[in-house]
């Protein structure tokens, strides 16, 4: 029997049971809620990471949808608990939804939310913030500052590399892939080689456009293009992000083999899912080469790093910060509370994941709809005509 799991209640007489299984930034996704009849539970077990005994208490006997986190394993155990109490709606606060088990969801007839667009930005300037970063030397540089070791200007002192005409190699060029390349390529004036299933059509129209731009300026064009495979972005760029899904075709995408082809002096940055980077083969890389630079935003076996990557000198590691600005991290509450509300209230799904900011705007109602549901064929829900 699971130790009872300590929380905190909004509205106790409403109709629907919503459990989150974190508190999560703002009071408009707890107001929303109320609005519309739910009693609203927060887990405050100050644990960082709820086992799943801790989440099938918090569920108990009665419970309508579950606003839960990207660190939780949702697979069979929690959805078959959560039917079992009734429910039919999940939502992850995260736009990544690898730790949610989307046929188990299914098979229990359990939508599944994510909070895609919302974070596009955020998590984008994260990735150019570790860019600039890596290529300036920035953190060394701020360490070498408070040891007290600076005696004076020197000619060679924290030499890093100017981006401005250099390649910038984006692995994904989804959302947030597409978004940090028109920043690398907009303010630093970088040229783009990109690898994706599909072709990132907007991204290339609008580089194509920036570089006419900048030719009738007078000004040297940048250029673009969608490499036949992950290995000629590897070769040819300076600086790589990897922006993928995290699945089976992504995982170790970055090992040995992958490093042993890039630059020596390239800078590497994975702001995506850390088992896209083969981290023990990562750490013996940046040992082999002081030059190789990495930023990281996420680690294999989150939260620890492997070992000897904090040691390296030619690493900046961040905990998993990428979507952590105010503004988008209530946005993500509130998409993860509309998609379990919609659910529960038999709201269609929204027409486009892709175009949430209705949902966004604290000024008027958001639509009577779930904003992004992942398994909304599977489960056949109506789609919304707004
Ligand atoms: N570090 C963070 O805090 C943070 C924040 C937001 C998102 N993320 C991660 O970033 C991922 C991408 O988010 P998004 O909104 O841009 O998603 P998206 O679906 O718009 O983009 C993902 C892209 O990856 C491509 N892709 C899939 N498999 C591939 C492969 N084998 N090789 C190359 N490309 C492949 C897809 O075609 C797609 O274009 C999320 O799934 C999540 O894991 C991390
Ligand atoms: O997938 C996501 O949304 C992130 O990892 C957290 O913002």
């Amino acid at each position: 029997m699971a130790k009872p799991v300590s929380i905190e209640v909004w509205n106790p007489n409403g109709k629907y049971r919503v459990v989150s299984t974190k508190s999560m930034p703002g009071t408009r996704w707890i107001n929303l809620l109320i609005e519309q009849d739910c009693r609203v539970e927060i887990c405050t077990q100050k644990k960082t990471i709820l086992s799943v005994e801790d989440i099938i208490a918090l569920i108990g006997d009665k419970c309508d949808g579950v606003i839960g986190q990207l660190t939780e394993d949702w697979g069979e155990a929690l959805f078959s608990a959560l039917r079992r109490a009734g429910g039919t709606a999940f939502s992850n606060m995260a736009v990544g939804y690898n730790n949610v088990d989307i046929n188990a969801a299914s098979k229990y007839g359990v939508a599944v939310g994510n909070t895609p667009g919302v974070l596009t930005e955020t998590t984008a300037e994260l990735a150019a913030s570790l860019s600039l970063a890596a290529a300036r030397r920035i953190v060394e540089a701020d360490g070498f500052m408070r040891a007290g070791l600076y005696d004076g200007w020197l000619p060679h002192l924290y030499v890093g590399n100017l981006l401005k005409g250099q390649t910038v190699g984006v692995i994904g060029a989804g959302r947030i892939g597409s978004a940090y390349a028109r920043m690398m390529i907009e303010g630093f004036k970088m040229n783009l080689i990109y690898y994706d299933l599909y072709q990132a059509t907007r991204l290339e129209k609008f580089i194509t456009a920036y570089a006419e731009f900048l030719k009738a300026n007078g000004e040297k064009p940048v250029t673009w293009k969608r490499a036949a495979s992950m290995e000629e972005v590897l070769r040819e760029a300076d600086v790589i992000s990897l922006h993928p899904v995290l699945d089976k075709t992504t995982y170790h995408l970055i090992n040995k083999e992958s490093l042993a082809i890039m630059k020596k002096e390239a800078i590497l940055v994975n702001c995506s899912r850390g088992p896209v980077v083969d981290e023990v083969a990562l750490v013996e890389h940046l040992r082999e080469n002081p030059m190789f630079r990495v930023g990281l935003d996420v680690f294999e076996d989150e939260p620890y790093m492997k070992p000897g990557l904090a040691d390296m000198k030619n690493a900046i590691v961040v905990p998993h910060i990428a979507s952590a600005s105010k503004w988008t991290r209530e946005g993500m509450a509130t998409l993860a509370a509309l998609n379990v509300l919609g659910k529960i209230k038999g709201y269609p799904v929204w027409y486009d994941p892709n175009r949430v900011e209705p949902f966004l705007n604290e000024n008027v109602p958001p639509p009577a709809a779930s904003p992004s549901i992942v398994n909304s064929k599977t489960l056949g829900l109506p789609i919304s005509k707004l």
